[in-house]
């Protein structure tokens, strides 16, 4: 666990987000109260667009498979994020102790007195930390979460001052689950890289160094769930995306054939999705897909979102065997990663909206 005792060094900042109220705290004082700014209209829920029947036909890899290099198992992966850009992943080998233990962890992290939480409340111009994230005007319709962010790899970057101490356990828990976590996204990426036509270390080599943050969201539940939302319809900034989701509430939605279908928990299954960064590099072959989470009337629920990222200093762009084998023209100019996902934060999530300013 030396990990957990290095240094801070260089670690990078992403963007402001205004400050909100804590959701949690707000619903403990009056569970009946839903002020103005967290209602949406109508046409924005687009409830009359739940596809619920779909929600079995969410495509589930098998990662003990895909490790061995199955070929149907590879063709299955390729599928996925052609059609879906979301899966299930079992057999991923990760402990189900690990993922317990992260979910106890965070839970009593945020059942924590509010003063407690915010002793690592996320600084005015960074999302790291305890609070909202992409909160970037007053106006703006707020989602019913608050977040737990924090740089966990390359460890040098981890910002260890706002790691919570609270409770006991909780750091190692995370640094557990993190280490796990990026042992699956290798495998995927190996995978990947190979339904794409290239080496297995290719993607991985094209990041330079391999990020990973994770989002924990909070959703406590909602007397007007059919009103608010969890978190607003995005599409992740990511290369891939894996989230954990607690085994008893549905709350994330995806969009597919211009509907939401809801993915289902599987107990100890993680779900994978392809973020845009798949999608520039495949020339759109892959889908990064919109999704949001909804809330519930009774009960409250967390998820824990694991995102890896190149470095900065990435140039991301189609690649050319990509757009050749599509026989396409390129979807996207090149960017650098880093400005990408600033330019990204810079915005509210209002669905694809932030992925034109690397649109040809
Ligand atoms: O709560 C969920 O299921 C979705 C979370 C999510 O999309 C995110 O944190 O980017
Ligand atoms: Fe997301």
């Amino acid at each position: 666990m030396g990990s957990i005792t290095e240094q801070e060094d260089d670690i990078p900042t992403y963007a402001p987000s205004l400050q909100v109220p804590s959701v949690q705290e707000m619903v403990m004082k009056d569970p009946l109260q839903v002020p103005e700014r967290y209602i949406r209209n109508e046409e924005e829920m687009q409830k009359k667009l739940d596809m619920f029947h779909l929600s079995s036909q969410v495509p589930i890899i098998d990662l003990s498979l895909l490790s061995k290099g199955d070929e149907e198992e590879l063709v299955k992966l390729d599928l996925a994020c052609k059609e879906w850009g979301f899966f299930k992943v079992v057999n991923h080998g990760v402990e189900s102790e690990v993922l317990k233990a992260m979910k106890d962890a965070t839970v009593q992290f945020f059942e924590l007195p509010l003063e407690e939480k915010n002793k690592i409340s996320m600084p005015p111009d960074d999302i790291q930390g305890y609070g909202h994230a992409y909160v970037v005007s007053e106006d703006q319709i707020l989602d019913w979460s608050d977040a737990l962010i924090l740089l966990v790899y390359p460890s040098r970057f981890r910002k260890l001052s706002i790691w919570p101490t609270e409770p006991k356990g909780f750091k190692e828990a995370i640094d557990a689950y993190s280490t796990e976590l990026k042992r699956v996204a290798l495998e995927l990426l190996g995978s990947l890289s190979l339904v794409m036509g290239m080496d297995k270390g290719s993607l991985l080599e094209l990041h330079k160094e391999l990020l990973q943050g994770i989002r924990v969201n909070y959703y406590p539940p909602c007397r007007m769930a059919d009103k608010v939302l969890g978190i607003s319809p995005h599409s992740d900034t990511s290369t891939i995306t894996i989230l954990m989701q607690d085994d008893d509430v549905t709350g994330l939605e995806i969009r597919h054939q211009e509907g939401w279908v809801p993915v289902k928990p599987v107990p100890n299954a993680l779900v994978v999705n392809v973020g845009d960064v798949m999608e520039i590099l495949s020339n759109g072959k892959y889908k990064s897909i919109e999704h949001r989470a909804v809330t519930n009337e009774r009960k409250t629920r967390l998820s824990y979102a694991t995102f890896f990222i190149p470095r900065d200093e990435v140039e991301i762009g189609p690649l050319d065997h990509m757009i050749e084998s599509q026989g396409s023209l390129p979807m996207n100019k090149k960017v650098k990663y880093g400005e990408y996902v600033r330019q990204s934060m810079k915005m509210k999530h209002d669905g694809k909206a932030h992925t034109q300013m690397a649109k040809t």
